[in-house]
């Protein structure tokens, strides 16, 4: 099967990279930290749910030994089929649950929040952006009112001019121009794209370091998509916060990203720039992520329907919790978790057939293995 719409040149009135940051007006002097610096870091970060029920031992292992950085100025994206544990990681990140394992360091120093003032203080570094901004927005209250209310929380109690001025600022920063035309609009009064970049102004009341963005698209029509991600970029390139992006469409990352991260069941199996990934996936599941559906609204349907469903977490496969599904997979997959290896310059897969183990799987075309 062709890889038609994974292959398509990024949308060329958009920029790619930072060299458009250079470029911005208000770019970055040189007293400011370059973009790149490392701004959050999760170290082997763990989560397992505990399920209820009466002498329950079962755990499900939402999220199993997971590293990355989330860089300033610039956007990393996180691509898997649902239940992979993408959703649990932007919570985990946000730290609006506790991890059961591993280690969160802002700037270098651990950030688990002990108490609610340093709670308060993370929150105003790391925001998040929910999928659903009907859901996240507060029906009742007016964009003047939450965005009001996350100035004071976050900037103290600004009023008069100062307050009118952060607000108008607020709403043009997303491009609700001119503000005075949605500012005193309730949610129910705005369109889906609009109701999302209230969200986005809300965060960015915060003067955050970090956004978590998770499938901040996926609920939109099609045809306003771009301009969130396009906005996105912007607040990328132009206040240098570093974005996390979550997303099961593997083409949008290739078009929106710096670098992609591949997760399956709990695990990270392929990272690298974007480009690489998309374009020459190494990974047999990042192969058939990209391989196997031209439409990418489809990825995750073909991807699961090639070949079987996603495993239990409550019970993962032993060994690549991919083996079963996967065409290549020897004995030493079914056994022994396989490392993330160096398969690029900066990029990695955990896959044993780029190992030199004598017993290694022998990879092929997947898109041929599963014909
Ligand atoms: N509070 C919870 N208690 C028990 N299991 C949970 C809980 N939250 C998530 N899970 C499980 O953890 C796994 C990962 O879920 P998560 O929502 O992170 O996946 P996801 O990749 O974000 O999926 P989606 O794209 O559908 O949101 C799933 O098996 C899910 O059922």
């Amino acid at each position: 099967m062709s890889s038609s719409s994974s292959s398509e040149a990024p949308n060329p009135s958009v920029p790619t990279d930072a060299s458009a940051a250079a470029s911005a007006p208000d770019a970055p002097d040189a007293s400011t930290p370059t973009d790149g610096a490392v701004v959050l870091q999760a170290i082997g970060l763990q989560k397992h749910f505990k399920l209820r029920g009466v002498g329950s031992r079962d755990v499900v292992h939402a999220v199993d030994g997971v590293d990355f950085e989330l860089r300033r100025g610039r956007v990393l994206a996180l691509v898997g089929e649902s239940g992979s544990g993408k959703s649990t990681i932007a919570r985990l990140l946000a730290q609006l649950m506790p991890t059961t394992g591993g280690r969160l360091l802002l700037h270098g120093e651990d950030a688990t929040a002990k108490g609610r003032r340093a709670f308060r203080r993370y929150v105003g570094r790391v925001q998040m952006i929910f999928q659903d901004p009907f859901g996240s927005l507060n029906p009742v209250k007016t964009v003047r009112y939450m965005l009001t209310r996350s100035i004071r929380i976050h900037r103290g109690r600004l009023r008069g001019i100062e307050l009118e001025g952060a607000l108008v600022e607020l709403l043009e920063r997303v491009q609700l121009k001119p503000a005075e035309r949605y500012i005193d609009k309730y949610p129910h009064e705005l369109s889906g794209g609009q109701r999302q970049r209230v969200a986005i102004a809300r965060a960015l009341a915060a003067d955050p370091e970090v956004l978590l963005a998770d499938e901040p698209i996926s609920m939109l029509d099609v045809s306003i998509r771009l301009g969130i991600l396009n906005l996105l970029q912007d607040l990328r390139d132009r206040l240098h916060i570093a974005i996390l992006y979550i997303t099961h469409d593997i083409a949008s990352a290739r078009y929106f990203a710096d670098r992609t991260m591949v997760m399956y069941a709990g695990r990270i199996v392929e990272s690298g720039d974007s480009e690489s990934v998309t374009q020459d996936p190494k990974h047999p599941y990042t192969q058939l992520l990209v391989r196997s559906a031209p439409d990418p609204d489809d990825l995750e349907a073909r991807a699961r329907g090639a070949r079987g469903e996603a495993p239990s977490l409550v019970k993962p496969p032993s060994g690549c919790r991919f083996n079963p599904r996967c065409p290549f997979a020897t004995e030493l997959c079914r056994t022994e978790v396989p490392p993330l290896l160096s398969v690029g310059e900066g990029r990695e897969a955990a896959c044993w057939g780029y190992s030199d183990r004598a017993d290694k799987p022998l990879l092929s075309d997947i898109t041929e293995a599963l014909a």
